[in-house]
């Protein structure tokens, strides 16, 4: 059985820049997966090359089965498309751009309307469905999008960001509606810097940097590779200069983050001891400590040197 995609040895070149050097993976099928890098690390250009608007320099892009540089055709009717800008027609209603979509992927009339139909209805816009879209809100035109990707019943979808700009609750419906597809079988792709989106939603991460694939592994995998250091938060009962936590045994970095310090220690218990002596040796008392399990954010903020 084919993977969803399949990415050998792709490069893309900008003049002299090497936008995406030489990366290899793929996704399998039914897999939620997250493509997380910092700005300018080549994202953008390595979706492009997946959904056939740009072509690589070098290498091959298979989706499904198909390649993507000899048979683009082939390929392209088995994904829709999630772009982060609304392509919806904002002076036509909402009927009408999914109908329009359907006529683009070659539905009949018959079926666009069923498809049409049945998308208003789980993505919650049937008593909107004879409205412009240019009355939508953000999170409406968002369920718009995605319902205009799925027309045609890919087996795959690419999403860019897409809940950036979106109020929790509308963020919250989109990623249950990504759910809900995926558990129907619909493989994703996804484009993201929000690290809990990718924390919670997909099954594995690709992390680019600088053109390069640096990780791929599951969220809790990732995380798991920066267990050996602990990151713990303490708060006192009064604010303390940072030359205090400076030399103290154990603890490796600080920082402050409004009334609490965050720390890292490779040995959490020599690092408590630390602090505990410390509120005793200055007459103080500890408000709260808490030890924290690494995040998918800081896997990014290692792995990319702090970059966003
Ligand atoms: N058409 C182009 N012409 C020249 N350089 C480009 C072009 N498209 C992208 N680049 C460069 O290629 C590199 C990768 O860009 P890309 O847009 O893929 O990054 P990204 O990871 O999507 O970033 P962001 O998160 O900021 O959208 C950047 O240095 C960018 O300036």
């Amino acid at each position: 059985m084919p993977d969803a995609i399949s990415v050998i040895n792709v490069t893309k070149r900008f003049g002299s820049l090497t936008a995406v050097n030489s990366i290899s993976f793929s996704v399998k099928k039914g897999e939620i997966f997250g493509f997380l890098g910092p700005n300018g690390a080549g994202k953008t250009t390595t979706t492009r090359m997946l959904t056939g608007v740009l072509k690589p320099d070098f290498g091959d892009v298979q989706i499904l089965g198909h390649s993507m540089v000899s048979a683009p055709l082939l390929a392209k009717q088995k994904f829709g498309v999630v772009p982060e800008t609304s392509n919806a027609y904002p002076d036509l209603t909402a009927w009408q751009n999914l109908m329009f979509m359907g006529e683009l992927y070659g539905l009949g009339s018959e079926h666009a309307k069923e498809r049409t139909l049945y998308l208003l209805q789980i993505f919650d816009l049937y008593e909107h469905a004879q409205k412009k879209v240019q009355s939508f809100s953000k999170g409406m035109k968002q369920r718009l999008i995605l319902a205009m990707a799925l027309i045609h019943e890919p087996e795959l979808i690419f999403l860019d960001e897409p809940t950036s700009g979106l109020d929790v609750s509308s963020a919250r419906m989109i990623l249950s509606m990504l759910r809900e597809m995926n558990s129907r079988g619909v493989t994703i792709f996804l484009t993201t810097h929000n690290m809990d989106e990718a924390n919670t939603l997909c099954h594995r991460v690709g992390i680019i940097r600088s053109g390069n694939l640096i990780a791929i592994d599951s969220p809790e995998k990732l995380k798991d590779t920066l267990d050996k250091i602990h990151q713990i938060e303490v708060s006192f009962n009064r604010d303390i200069p940072e030359e205090m936590l400076r030399n103290l045994p154990g603890i490796t970095t600080f920082s402050r983050f409004g009334d609490k310090w965050k720390l890292s220690a490779q040995d959490k218990d020599l690092a408590i001891r630390s602090l505990v002596a410390l509120s005793e040796h200055e007459g103080m008392s500890i408000i709260s400590l808490n030890t924290l399990a690494p995040t998918l954010d800081d896997v990014f903020l290692r792995l990319t040197g702090g970059e966003k």
